[in-house]
């Protein structure tokens, strides 16, 4: 399988640094942290990790709900949305991930749009 992603993020270091700065971001931001209300932040950090760990040819499992189940009580709007992914960016940024490496982790995040938006 194909790890140059995974290993361009950082390896499994990396995306926990990178997952822990996009949820502290997004709980602190005010466009959307309210839809985090009640949400274990350790919990939401470890999911993302190794979701953007196994999405990007690492060796990590991701066993949570799907996309469309963990969202669906949210009530998300493409603004949300876009919020959301700024604060990957600005994570992601934090850690020195050039922005040809985001892009590609953001590319494969994109479609997931359509199970996430509701609104
Ligand atoms: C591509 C976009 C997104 C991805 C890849 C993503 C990924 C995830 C993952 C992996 C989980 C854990 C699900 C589980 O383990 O069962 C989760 C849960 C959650 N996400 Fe997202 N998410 C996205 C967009 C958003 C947006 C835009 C918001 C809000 C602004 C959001 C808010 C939440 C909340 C509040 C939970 C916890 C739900 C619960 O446990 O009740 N997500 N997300």
């Amino acid at each position: 399988a194909d790890d140059s992603l995974y290993r361009a993020l950082g390896g499994t270091e990396g995306l926990t640094r990178i997952a822990s700065g996009l949820v502290d971001r997004a709980y602190a931001d005010e466009r959307i942290k309210l839809k985090f209300d009640g949400v274990n932040p350790k919990f939401l950090k470890e999911q993302l990790r190794n979701q953007f760990c196994q999405l990007s040819g690492g060796p990590c499992v991701y066993d949570g709900e799907t996309m469309k189940n963990s969202h669906a009580h949210l009530a998300l709007t493409k603004a949300d949305f876009n919020a959301l992914v700024e604060d990957l960016q600005a994570s992601m940024d934090e850690q020195g991930v050039p922005f040809s490496v985001q892009n590609r982790l953001l590319a494969l995040l994109a479609p997931m749009h359509r199970d996430v938006i509701t609104k």
